[in-house]
């Protein structure tokens, strides 16, 4: 032993210690043997004062020359931790819930028009075939084309679901069918494998299948005959397993009398049609869906709702739902929303509450949208101009004449249009 280190009494450490004593995130104190408090740092205060504190502690004995002179507890203040413990509990019961497969259960209606789809989609999941789900928007079409992959015998391989309207043309392609690397400017290393090889042996879900391009709807029907893909920049074809559930509100009919979309491509994927109800053909349906909705949403935004008033009912089947089962459940939820967490009563105001916030809602956002617009009228217009123009030559991949007719202008203005637009 250093014969010249001083020796210190333990009150003289705790005072030497006490800048990095109150320095800590914990509540610390010292009892010594007689069991009397000879030290406290200033958390240890302010911590146990405070009564909602979820605490644990630890404690240890200091010998100093082997006798025990003081024993130290330290208290952590674990309130935080158990609130994110709650936090991660709850969000992973919500993460189970959402993960739980879709079934034909899930699809609810004892409507005849909508039992008769759904008993031809059990039977259509047992075989290969390509299906055709027809539906206005919200109407179920993909909880329909979930639905049936799992009761397909591939419902234990991927099912990959893509909107074919909400990507420009040349990316489509390549999420589709994937690239080589290198294929192109940008092209990220190793390549890309498409969605087609993705759902290999399971289903793809092509949404909206009736606003792919010309050029697409060729790729596409070569993939459907060969059975196989060949990625942008590559010159060797993948074979492919692959079962086409495709989705469209488009009226495809009388686009293959315009030549929009190609016959032998609707032959190809119209094997086995479903056309969903709309929602305002089978209104006998909305209690059941609401009740539905409603215990869905409950748990979600932990609400308690358990009686619908009879008027909610008779509200709700008074409106024509142009947005379908997705309308009706953003008003169910809006309603919800704005109800007291212990509220158990949903009544017919509630629901008017929630519709009306939605139409001053939708009144907000186009008024936003112009506040972003140039002052100048001129300028404005030119915007206007230069926006239609763009969307009307997009639908028809580019046919001036057939844009002109769109627009409601002659085709020569068009022309005139574009050269000044600098389109
Ligand atoms: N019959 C039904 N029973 C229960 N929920 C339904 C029913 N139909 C639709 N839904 C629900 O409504 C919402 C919209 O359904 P989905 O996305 O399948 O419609 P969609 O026709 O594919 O819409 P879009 O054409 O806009 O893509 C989803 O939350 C879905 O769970």
């Amino acid at each position: 032993m250093d014969k010249h280190k001083k020796s210190y009494t333990i009150t003289e450490m705790f005072e030497i210690a006490e800048p990095i004593l109150k320095a800590t995130s914990d509540a610390i104190c010292a009892i010594d043997e007689k069991g009397n408090r000879i030290y406290a740092n200033a958390l240890y205060e302010t911590m146990l004062k405070r009564g909602n504190t979820e605490l644990v502690a630890d404690s240890k004995d200091i010998y100093i020359a082997g006798n025990k002179k003081a024993t130290v507890v330290v208290y952590h203040d674990i309130s935080e931790v158990n609130r994110l413990r709650r936090e991660l509990d709850k969000l992973n019961q919500k993460l189970r819930k959402v993960e739980t497969k879709i079934t034909f259960r899930d699809i609810i209606g004892k409507n005849k028009a909508l039992q008769k789809v759904i008993s031809t989609a059990k039977v259509a999941a047992g075989t290969p075939a390509t299906i055709m789900i027809r539906g206005e928007s919200g109407t179920g079409k993909e909880i329909f084309a979930n639905a049936i992959h799992n009761a397909s015998p591939r419902r234990n391989e991927k099912f990959v679901k893509i909107n074919c309207s909400s990507i420009p043309e040349e990316l489509l392609e390549s999420e589709l069918f994937g690239y080589k690397e290198g294929a192109f400017t940008g092209a990220q290393r190793g390549g890309k494998r498409g969605l087609f090889y993705e759902a290999n042996h399971g289903t793809l879900f092509l949404d909206e299948i009736g606003d792919v391009s010309a050029r697409m709807q060729v790729k596409l029907l070569r993939t459907l005959q060969e059975k196989e893909i060949m990625p942008i920049g590559s010159t060797e074809a993948i074979s492919i397993n692959v079962r086409i559930i495709c989705a469209t509100n488009k009226p495809l009919e009388a686009m293959l009398e315009s030549g929009e979309f190609r016959e032998d491509l609707y032959y190809r994927l119209n094997v086995f049609p479903l056309a969903i109800p709309p929602l305002r053909e089978r209104k006998e349906d909305i209690a059941d869906v609401s009740r539905y909705i409603i215990n869905k949403y409950n748990d979600f935004y932990e609400r308690n709702v358990q009686n619908i008033d009879a008027n909610v009912i008779k509200e709700l089947q008074k409106r024509d739902w142009p947005g379908n089962v997705r309308e009706l459940e953003n008003v169910l939820s809006r309603a919800l929303i704005n109800l007291d967490p212990d509220e158990v009563n949903l009544t017919s105001e509630d629901v008017r509450a929630a519709i009306g916030e939605k139409t001053e809602l939708k009144k907000q956002t186009i008024e936003d949208k112009l506040d972003d617009f140039p002052l100048q009228i001129n300028e404005a217009i030119k915007m206007t101009e230069l926006h239609c123009i763009k969307r009307a030559l997009n639908r028809c991949d580019g046919d001036k004449n057939r844009a002109a007719v769109d627009l409601g202008i002659p085709v020569r203005t068009l022309y005139y249009k574009c050269k000044k637009l600098g389109l």
